[in-house]
């Protein structure tokens, strides 16, 4: 059996509120999972789930009015939740870097796509500029963009183009772990595909992590070795990718695999989940997924289910499988 990377990035317990006037929102509620090296560990779950949520606790960049207010980061052994404004700006973009979907609208537009890298570059590393120039020029080309690209503006490329750019400014310090929040949901599909399999194969290369978050379980499917499923801020299951296609356990997990067409084997008639997911300020008693859920028992209602170990690598929490034998 192939031996377990070490743990890059450890969370534990990881508890996220919304202060709001009509009360606090519990978005991220006892989440737990570790990123080993090399990995790519697919955040999935609808819209509200607190994928972003959890994201933006790893790099401590929540805006009011949300708090962390309970639990562990650790990322290469470090306490990342105890860290000072110094310690943080020395994790965020050398240690963990992040694309999120807008970034390419962020670039600045009167400012050249090489000019924004090598400030990029500067701003974190002492390096002259001349050095700083080759390496934009390497960035680029790893991320399959011309050299001749170096002095044309945000506006002249495309936004398949842009995004590029957006992952080599990610890239550019080299860190260890890549947030990837919603990276290629604005693009079309094609040039989605194209960007993550640039981004797998960099992985290899590099030998990089990322935390991959996106509402699309295909691409989640597609581009993770792991997968983590959310329900409104609670972990329900996670395994393996493969092993989460094949033999899924949580009914909420199937139900959002019953939404994506199958690529291989026979045609199957797609079947959403009914119902919405819960408005967070009113949690159903119990399981979350209860009121969704067509296995639903009485049990379901009453208590939360704790998560169990099914198999080495493959968590779930539902009351079902606790009644299997
Ligand atoms: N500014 C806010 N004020 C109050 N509650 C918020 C705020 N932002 C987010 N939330 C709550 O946090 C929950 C998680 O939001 P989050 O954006 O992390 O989810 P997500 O899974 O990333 O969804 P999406 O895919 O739509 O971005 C939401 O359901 C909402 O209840």
């Amino acid at each position: 059996m192939e031996a377990k990377a070490p743990a890059l990035l450890s969370v534990k317990d990881l508890r996220v509120e919304y202060l709001t006037p009509a009360g606090p929102v519990c978005a991220v509620d006892g989440v737990s999972f570790d990123i080993g090296k090399g990995e790519v560990l697919g955040l999935a779950g609808e819209s509200g789930s607190g994928k972003s949520t959890v994201a933006q606790a790893l790099l401590r960049i929540l805006r009011p009015p949300a708090v962390i207010t309970g639990g562990q980061v650790l990322f290469e052994g470090e306490d990342v939740l105890a860290m000072s404004e110094a310690q943080l700006r020395q994790l965020r973009w050398r240690k963990i870097s992040l694309v999120f979907q807008s970034a390419m609208n962020s670039l600045n537009p009167i400012l050249s796509i090489g000019e924004q890298i090598v400030d990029a570059i500067q701003a974190h590393l002492p390096m002259k500029r001349s050095d700083a120039l080759d390496r934009a020029v390497a960035l680029l080309k790893l991320v399959g963009i011309d050299s001749s690209r170096l002095t044309s503006y945000p506006h002249q490329l495309s936004g398949g183009m842009r995004q590029r750019v957006v992952i080599a400014i990610a890239l550019a310090l080299e860190p260890p772990l890549m947030l990837m929040d919603e990276p290629t949901t604005a693009l079309d599909v094609v040039v989605q595909k194209e960007i993550l399999h640039q981004v797998s194969e960099l992985k290899e290369k590099l030998g990089f992590s990322i935390l991959f978050i996106t509402h699309d379980l295909s691409l989640i499917l597609e581009f993770s070795t792991r997968i983590a499923v959310l329900y409104a801020g609670k972990l329900m299951e996670m395994a393996p990718s493969r092993e989460l296609y094949t033999a899924p356990k949580h009914p909420y997990t199937q139900g959002l695999l019953g939404s994506v067409p199958s690529v291989r084997g026979p045609r199957r008639k797609l079947v959403g989940i009914p119902g919405s997911p819960p408005d967070m300020r009113r949690l159903p008693s119990g399981c979350r997924f209860h009121p969704r859920c067509p296995s639903a028992m009485d049990q379901c209602k009453a208590t939360v289910p704790e998560l169990r170990q099914l198999g080495p690598d493959h968590i779930e929490a539902c009351h079902l499988d606790s009644q299997s034998p």
